[in-house]
């Protein structure tokens, strides 16, 4: 059976569970989870080798492939420069791909007939809630590659839910398969990969063997300190909140030193909120906020990086920075990677 490759984007509403989902077909965290909707603002590849499997009498099997995942941010009506960057992420996600996962939170109630009408607090989350489909289904009519319906979260519903659930979105578009799955729990992750595989064309690979992702270590440190945020702050300051590294620098050797000790990555990094009132919040009463966001953020940065970890926060304000156009574009990585190669090729 011939090597078969392909970028496949996954997209849904915000909280779906789509970055659940990538790290759990990856066995790894790469994008960062959280409760709150909205958490992920870029577009992040992830690169999985799915190994051969051979046929049976009973397994139809598939072929070995290299699918590169593409996790985007929850589409939702753009409200700020930084949404509707955000939905552009999601559109540049949905160029010239081989397959689309669309991504559905179970958990959300169906509309009702007669729910127009129906003024009760249930039924107006009820329209909420299906306006908010109809805003997703947008992006998945315009799509011409296949598309594959994923039911996420069932480990939360009782099964005879789902087949309502099922029904009313395959009456919406022609998806290529129906699959329920629990990304948290990890169930029927194996038949959306036979199912993913099987959508892919025949090709060779996009990225080394070995490399997991394209993000560089130092943008997935950033992601890890907005994590901790997102976390430990309340209201509206992790919305209000971006991560720029600002050094970064690595240990001359990995080696251990003569006492035994982790080499030390040298890092600093500014977060920015929009107000004053969000920057005493963010480094709470005599700092302590500031530091249990940096000792959080410090440990699984140095299970990432295999070093000790030296981490400085500062916190600046620039006012409304979701609504101006150049710092938000100033805060996507691969234009920081960019003006970092830039740089060095200066120097
Ligand atoms: N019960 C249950 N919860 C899940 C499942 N998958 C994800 N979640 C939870 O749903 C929440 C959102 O998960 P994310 O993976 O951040 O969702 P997302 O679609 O990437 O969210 P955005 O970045 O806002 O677009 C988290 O609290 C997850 O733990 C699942 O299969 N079952």
């Amino acid at each position: 059976m011939a090597f078969r490759s392909g970028f496949v984007s996954i997209i849904g509403r915000p909280n779906a569970g789509k970055s659940t989902l990538l790290n759990a077909l990856l066995g790894q965290k790469l994008a960062i989870v959280t409760h709150k909707p909205q958490t992920t603002r870029t577009r992040i590849h992830g690169v999985l080798e799915v190994p051969l499997r051979k046929k049976t009498r009973t397994d139809a099997g598939h072929p070995a492939a290299q699918i590169v995942l593409v996790d985007t941010p929850g589409i939702h009506k753009p409200a700020t420069q930084l949404d509707r960057r955000m939905m552009q992420e999601v559109h540049d996600a949905l160029e010239a791909r081989d397959l689309v996962l669309f991504l559905v939170d179970v958990t959300h109630r169906l509309p009702r007939e007669n729910d127009e009408t129906n003024q009760s607090p249930t039924a107006r989350r009820r329209k909420l809630s299906a306006a908010e489909d109809d805003f997703a289904m947008t992006f998945v009519r315009k799509l011409t590659c296949p598309v594959l319906l994923v039911l996420n979260k069932i480990d939360s519903v009782a099964k005879a839910d789902l087949l309502p659930l099922i029904a009313h979105w395959s009456s919406l578009h022609n998806f290529a398969a129906v699959i329920p799955i629990s990304a948290k729990k990890k169930q029927g992750l194996d038949l959306l990969l036979d199912q993913t595989v099987a959508q892919l064309p025949e090709g060779q690979r996009y990225f080394p063997k070995h490399q997991l992702t394209d993000q560089p270590e130092r943008f997935l440190v950033a992601e890890i300190i907005r994590e901790k945020i997102l976390l430990l702050t309340g209201e509206e300051v992790p919305y209000a909140t971006a991560v720029v590294i600002e050094r970064y620098e690595e240990p001359a050797s990995m080696r251990k030193t003569k006492d035994g000790k982790l080499p030390v990555t040298k890092i600093a990094a500014a977060i920015f909120c929009e107000r004053a009132g969000q920057k005493a919040i963010l480094i709470g009463k005599n700092g302590e906020m500031l530091k249990r966001i940096g000792t959080t953020a410090r440990k699984e940065i140095e299970s990432l990086l295999g070093t000790r970890v030296f981490l400085e926060l500062f916190v600046k304000v620039h006012e409304d920075w979701r609504s101006s156009a150049s710092f938000v574009e100033d805060l996507d990585w691969r234009r920081q990677l960019e003006e970092i190669a830039a740089k060095q090729v200066d120097k």
